[in-house]
């Protein structure tokens, strides 16, 4: 069997090496020629899989992407092909959530905001969505969630307007899926009418896909209102950001926010297990993988106040690195992949555990295990 895999997904050697000739290759110069009397294709985001690409694909059985966006995937052409897809929902959702915690802790010290009692709108409850919702309800924030589609599937499920996630949240973060077509299209839902909604200090996060924000709407109101506070880790025209809207935002970042161990790991085995059912091959077993983190475990000897969280946050990820790295190297050719080929290792807050010096109280420790910490009882 043959596999061509993107290079930027790790654990491709250690899972798939031992059952087929595996041809790893940057996953935007994945060309249809390199299809040929190929059994399987392994991609992240990057690589567009439709009809030209496969032009030559005379023996590709499976697709699997190591993401849970699919928006680069052409799903109907691949039934249509009989070809097996799979993706990796939830692999990155941790990660995510993460990203949004660090950013969070980092503007409320710098716009000397107190988190408890802020209202946060979560658009998109999906993965990260889920997850992200009981780790803000244990920082005391009341959270407001858009999510139409969950309403049409799920009666009892509570899905407020954007218009009234708009007007109402302090921090608003979207995590929905890009789309062009249909009565819930993602595409630009946010320009110049909905930013003009917002409140004129609130934060605005997009860690979903760079085109649910019209970007060029965006860099003018800007220009005008400065004191939105933005965090950009998704662009528009990717790898290739406005940079004159780089300069504008608070938080850039290279589309990192899923990229922890965990998660690129989860994603590659998620995939793997997909291809080993097929092949009826043994699953994997994502703890093989992983090494153990720098930072198994910190011990606090106090109740933790706003300025110990964000001490603990920062200190298992800290989004300002990321930010930092991505200001010294824009411009330069080929930066944004460059960055994302050579990212860090970074690992997730429940890789972390966190221990006392002293007993404190049970509201203290759901606090912590609340918003993704290893906690013991
Ligand atoms: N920056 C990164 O590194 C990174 C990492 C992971 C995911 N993502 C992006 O974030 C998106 C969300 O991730 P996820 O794992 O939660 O995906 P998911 O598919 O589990 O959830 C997406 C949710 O968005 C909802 N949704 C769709 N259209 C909507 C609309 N118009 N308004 C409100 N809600 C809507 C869906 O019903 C679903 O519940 C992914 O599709 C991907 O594009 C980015
Ligand atoms: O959709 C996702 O899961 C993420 O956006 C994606 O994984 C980002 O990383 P990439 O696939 O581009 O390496």
């Amino acid at each position: 069997m043959r596999i061509i895999a993107d290079e930027n997904m790790p654990y491709v050697n250690e899972l798939f090496s031992a059952h087929a000739e595996v041809i790893q290759v940057s996953g935007r110069d994945i060309t249809p020629e390199m299809l040929v009397d190929v059994d399987a294709l392994l991609v992240r985001s990057v690589t567009k899989v439709n009809e030209s690409l496969l032009a030559k694909a005379n023996r590709l059985s499976f697709v699997g992407s190591a993401t849970i966006g699919t928006d680069h995937v052409d799903q109907s052409l691949l039934k249509e092909r009989g070809i097996t897809f799979t993706n990796a929902p939830g692999c990155n959702a941790n990660a995510v959530c993460d990203y949004v915690l660090s950013c969070l802790v980092l503007f409320a010290e710098r716009n000397q905001l107190q988190i408890s009692g802020l209202t946060a709108g979560i658009v998109g409850i999906g993965n990260i969505g889920r997850r992200l919702l009981p780790r803000l309800q244990a920082l005391g924030m009341t959270v407001l969630c858009c999510d139409p589609l969950r309403a049409e599937q799920e009666p009892e499920f509570q899905s407020e307007s954007l218009h009234t996630l708009l007007t109402q949240s302090d921090v608003i973060t979207f995590h929905v899926p890009y789309t062009r077509q249909g009565k819930f299209a993602t595409e630009h839902m946010i320009g110049t009418a909905e930013l003009q909604l917002m409140k004129p200090r609130a934060i605005l996060i997009n860690a979903c896909r760079g085109e649910v924000i019209d970007n060029l709407a965006l860099k003018a109101f800007l220009m005008s209102k400065p004191e939105l506070t933005v965090v950009l880790d998704v662009w528009e025209n990717e790898p290739n950001p406005d940079e004159e809207l780089l300069a504008l935002v608070d938080i850039a970042t290279p589309h990192i926010a899923g990229y922890s161990q965990e998660g690129k790991a989860l994603g590659t085995s998620m995939v793997y297990d997909c291809w080993a059912e097929k092949n009826q091959l043994a699953l994997s077993d994502i703890n093989q993988l992983l090494p153990l983190p720098d930072l198994s475990a910190m011990s606090i000897a106090a109740e933790p106040s706003q300025e110990l969280l964000k001490q603990l946050i920062q200190a298992v990820y800290d989004v300002r690195n990321d930010d930092a790295r991505m200001r010294a190297n824009a411009g330069n050719a080929g930066y944004f992949d460059h960055m994302r080929k050579n990212y860090p290792l970074r690992r997730e807050l429940m890789s972390t555990q966190v221990n006392f010096a002293h007993p404190i109280s049970s509201n203290a420790k759901d606090l912590l295990s609340g918003i993704g910490f290893q906690v013991t009882q």
